[in-house]
């Protein structure tokens, strides 16, 4: 009897889809073990049935073509594993879509700017599948249908849960070139992505500055601070310890973007696209509520940018 092949499916083929399924679709071509699945809809599914996939990474470019490219559950079939790399709003839409894909061992690895997709996951699908929680250190771009490119960031895939489940997936993806490493103790490194990533998402979108200009006005630092903390103490309520190192390192790291780049929330807003402010700004604030943590500087910068964008916040 001849095994089956082992598949991993890439749901949403945009800046980080586009990253992680270039490498994986380039390194499995025509693999007898192995299948590479992009599902993706619309534009971006007749672009790359059409021309492949188009990945520009450190000035070069390539072309691929995955096992399959696809939008429909019955074509698609079940999944070893799914990378899921929607914007965090259409999450819990493409696990209902493509829930049929999506078998008792399947892994399933988020790698949205998010703390709690794991929530989401178990709201949708209770039993099914198995969570490996994840993130991704890059800064890769969507910049047509089926056109991606990688700007910058180490490129950095770090995921936690189920390590005995999760020992294949990251054996196949290492094979492909991807810096795919586990983690015990996922919830420590997606807390520490958030506490970066969370105020300056907020600063960046309510202030209108780009990256170099938050690092250089001194008193929207001392604000950065103020909602680190404020995340510092909301993670502590979910047994994550954020340490002054923590906040020092995330702060330091404002630099290592290009000064003139913007954070993609900021870019959202202004350019009228739907957002992540709900897991980004809005999550912190319910979830302080709830705690009964006090979250000022987080209020004010919500308060700012319901002010800035009133349809949109
Ligand atoms: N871009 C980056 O550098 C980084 C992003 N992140 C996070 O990763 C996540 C993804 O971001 P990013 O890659 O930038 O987002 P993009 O918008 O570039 O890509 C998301 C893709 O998902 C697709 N999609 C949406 N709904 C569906 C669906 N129902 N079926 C199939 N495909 C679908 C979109 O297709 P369509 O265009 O057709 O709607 C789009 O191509 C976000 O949470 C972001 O915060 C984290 C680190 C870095
Ligand atoms: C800051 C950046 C580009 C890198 O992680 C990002 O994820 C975002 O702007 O949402």
């Amino acid at each position: 009897m001849t095994k089956a092949k082992t598949r991993i499916g890439i749901a949403g083929i945009g800046g980080v889809g586009g990253f992680v399924g270039a490498p994986l679709a380039a390194y499995y071509a025509h693999n007898p073990d192995l299948e590479v699945v992009f599902i993706c809809k619309g534009q971006t599914l007749k672009a790359i049935e059409e021309k492949g996939l188009i990945f520009r990474s450190e000035g070069q470019e390539r072309v691929v073509k995955p096992d399959l490219t696809s939008d429909d559950p019955a074509t698609i079939g079940v999944l070893d594993a799914l990378f899921l790399t929607t914007k965090s709003y259409a999450l819990a839409e493409v696990l209902h879509t493509y829930s049929d894909c999506i078998g008792e061992n399947t892994l399933l690895v988020p790698l949205q700017n998010m703390v709690h997709a794991q929530e989401i996951i178990r709201n949708v699908l209770p039993t099914k599948g198995k969570v490996l929680e994840g993130c991704i250190y890059v800064v890769s771009n969507k910049v047509a249908p089926g056109v991606v490119e990688h700007r910058g960031g180490p490129g950095k895939i770090v995921i936690g849960g189920d390590a005995a489940a999760a020992g294949w997936l990251v054996q196949a993806v290492t094979a492909a070139g991807v810096d795919l490493s586990f983690s015990e103790h996922i919830q420590q490194v997606l807390w520490q992505k958030f506490l970066f990533l969370s105020p300056v998402a907020a600063l960046t979108t309510a202030y209108q500055k780009n990256f170099g200009e938050l690092a250089t006005a001194e008193e929207l630092l001392e604000e950065l601070e103020q909602m680190m903390l404020e995340v510092k103490e909301l993670a502590a309520t979910k047994g994550v310890t954020l340490t002054d190192e923590n906040i020092a390192t995330a702060k330091a790291l404002l630099q290592k973007f290009p000064a003139d780049a913007k954070t993609s929330l900021q870019l959202d807003f202004e350019q009228h696209n739907r957002n992540e402010k709900a897991f980004l700004i809005d999550y912190v604030l319910h979830k302080a509520a709830e705690a009964g943590i006090a979250v000022p500087a987080y209020e004010q910068v919500n308060k700012r940018i319901s002010e800035l964008y009133p349809v949109l916040s």
